[in-house]
C-alpha cells in the first residue's frame, strides 16, 4: 500500500476551509464537540466501527460535556493526509447523529 501521500500547507488549508470548526494543531487537527456524556459514548462506539472499516483511527478524548477528536496519519510519520480529512467529515456526520439524542 505504500506511505500515504503527505499534503501541503496549501491543500490542508483548502480541506480546512471545508470543515467548520476543525483547527490545525502542527501535524493534527482537532475539533471539540459539545455533547453529553452517553450521546458521546454512543457516538464513539460509531467512531471506532469507522475507524475500524477504514483503518484510521481517530484520537479521542471523553471528558463531561464535550468530546475531542484528533486526527494524523501515523503511517505517514504523524503527518496530515487525505484520510485525515475523509475521517474528520465522517466524525462530524456520526457526533450530529448523536448531539440530538436525548440521553445525558
Ligand atoms: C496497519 C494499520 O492499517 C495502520 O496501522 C493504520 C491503523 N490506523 C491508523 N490510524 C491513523 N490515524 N493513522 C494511521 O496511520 C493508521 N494506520
Amino acid at each position: 500500500m505504500g506511505v500515504p501521500r503527505v499534503l501541503s500547507d496549501e491543500e490542508i488549508a483548502e480541506n480546512l476551509a471545508d470543515l467548520p470548526g476543525w483547527e490545525r494543531k502542527g501535524d493534527e487537527i482537532t475539533r471539540t464537540y459539545e455533547i453529553r456524556y452517553h450521546a458521546a459514548v454512543a457516538a464513539i462506539v460509531t467512531i471506532a466501527d469507522r475507524s475500524r472499516r477504514v483503518q484510521h483511527h481517530a484520537d479521542l478524548d471523553l471528558r463531561i460535556d464535550h468530546l475531542r477528536a484528533t486526527v494524523t496519519t501515523h503511517d505517514a510519520g504523524h503527518r496530515l493526509t487525505a484520510a485525515d480529512f475523509d475521517l474528520a467529515h465522517r466524525i462530524d456526520a456520526i457526533v450530529a447523529a448523536h448531539q440530538s439524542l436525548p440521553l445525558d
